[in-house]
């Protein structure tokens, strides 16, 4: 087989890191497994359109697919899952956008999207939860919701150093812990299977940095830290630790009646900015009690997948939940939800999640106007109840639409 398969559209430019983005941008994409197929085109006619709309053609994305997950598998070989000039074209362009892809449960091939964002050090995931007037909640006022996650990205058990019960390497690893290590907590020793929790200072000061100063340039009111540091000391408890070291040495905080909660003024508006933290099973029902008190979330990557649904189902669901990958250097746009193998190729699912992360890579880019003409026409579109089945089995008088009528009923709105 062929060991190229990605074509280079003629015309467009490469994003390069620091300089100005180009009005011609190449922008790869993934198009994704199972519902990828319904909601990718969907996302790139809806984001073509904005821009058309917006820029009256001076500016363009050049959209180039690049292959990975069961579609690479089908054009590069059974075992090319990602395929090297994926990776290539992803550091080459810089920014990228992708649709879900599988992984199976128990066995078989290790997550395609935690390996995309572990090769490219993708350290931030952002995923921004709010909600959209009409859309249905099973909260009495869900517009008190407006959070943004920051999810450390690249380390936590999401990590899978692991090893499974009964084998070599579970033996190995109990018995050095037994021996070694002097570990008596393990409580059936001969059949467990054993998982890493990696957390490091490095890690846990990068992503919370990044927390902060989007706190401070989106004039936000507060950093809650989530964890579960009374039990996992040492993983989670240090990344409690080491969050709030970042707000009080790199921010100036100070603490709060003696802390450890503590506050530090936004230097661009002069608001104070609270930094705060919550043990994580709490911070699951506050969030849903008092979701007005949360603003900006740092967490470790586990919590944050948890945290990354929960809030979303708060506010219409993950059909409806963007999401970005993002680094020092790139950035790779995706969703929330997965490839709800169940609809694949029905052209029913929400496209929202997706087009709403192409929203977010289009403000990454700088191009405010046709992201905001990609909002405008969503919230115009569930305004007048044109909705895909996950809104309209929820609302009273909906017209359900297909996933592409729903681009089509945003597009009309532009
Ligand atoms: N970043 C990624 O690529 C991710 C990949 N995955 C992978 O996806 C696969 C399937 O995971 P699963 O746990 O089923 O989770 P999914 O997110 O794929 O789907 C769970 C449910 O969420 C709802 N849903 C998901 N997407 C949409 C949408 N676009 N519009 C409307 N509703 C939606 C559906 O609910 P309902 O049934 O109520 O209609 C669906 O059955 C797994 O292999 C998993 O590892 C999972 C998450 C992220
Ligand atoms: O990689 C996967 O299959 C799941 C990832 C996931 O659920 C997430 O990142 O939110
Ligand atoms: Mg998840």
């Amino acid at each position: 087989m062929s060991t190229s398969h990605i074509k280079v559209p003629a015309g467009g430019q490469r994003i390069v890191p620091g300089q100005a983005v180009p009005d011609n941008p190449i922008i790869p994409f993934i198009e994704g497994d199972g519902i990828g197929v319904d909601i990718t085109p969907v996302m790139i006619k809806v984001i073509d359109a904005a821009l058309d709309k917006a820029y009256g053609g001076r500016k363009k994305i050049h959209w180039m697919e690049v292959y990975a997950g069961e579609k690479s598998t089908r054009l590069y070989g059974p075992d090319q899952w990602l395929p090297k000039e994926t990776f290539d074209a992803l550091k080459a362009y810089s920014v990228s956008i992708k649709g879900p892809m599988t992984t199976p449960v128990g066995g078989g091939i290790r997550s395609l999207n935690v390996a995309l964002r572990q090769e490219l050090d993708l350290y931030q995931c952002v995923r921004p939860v709010r909600w959209f007037r009409g859309v249905p909640s099973p909260l009495k006022d869900p517009s008190k919701v407006d959070m943004v996650i920051f999810r450390e990205n690249t380390e936590d058990i999401y990590a899978g150093i692991e090893w499974q019960a009964e084998t070599e390497g579970a033996r190995k690893v109990i018995k050095f812990l037994q021996e070694e290590m002097g570990v008596r907590k393990i409580r059936f020793p001969e059949t467990s299977g054993i998982g890493i929790k990696p957390i490091s200072r490095e890690g846990t000061s990068r992503l919370v940095r990044a927390a902060m100063r989007y706190a401070i340039d989106n004039d936000r009111n507060s950093v809650t830290i989530v964890h579960k540091g009374n039990i996992m000391k040492f993983t989670e408890g240090a990344f409690r630790d080491w969050a709030y070291q970042v707000a009080r040495e790199e921010f100036g905080a100070q603490p709060i009646d003696g802390g450890p909660w503590c506050s530090f003024k936004n230097p661009d508006t002069g608001r104070e900015i609270i930094v705060k933290d919550a043990i994580a099973d709490a911070f699951l029902q506050q969030i849903l009690l008092r979701p007005a008190e949360y603003d900006v979330i740092a967490c470790c990557n586990l919590n944050g997948d948890y945290i990354s649904d929960a809030l979303a189902a708060q506010v219409g669901g993950i059909g409806i939940a963007p999401g970005a990958n993002i680094s020092d250097l790139y950035a790779c746009f995706e969703a929330t939800h997965g490839t709800a193998p169940k609809y694949a190729g029905l052209d029913k699912v929400n496209p929202g999640s997706l087009i709403l992360s192409a929203e977010m890579m289009l403000r990454h880019l700088g191009w405010k106007e046709a992201a905001d003409r990609v909002v405008g026409s969503m919230e115009a579109a569930i305004g007048d109840k044109v909705v895909t089945y996950d809104f309209a089995r929820l609302m009273d008088g909906a017209q359900e639409v297909s996933c592409s009528a729903f681009g089509d009923a945003m597009i009309a709105r532009m």
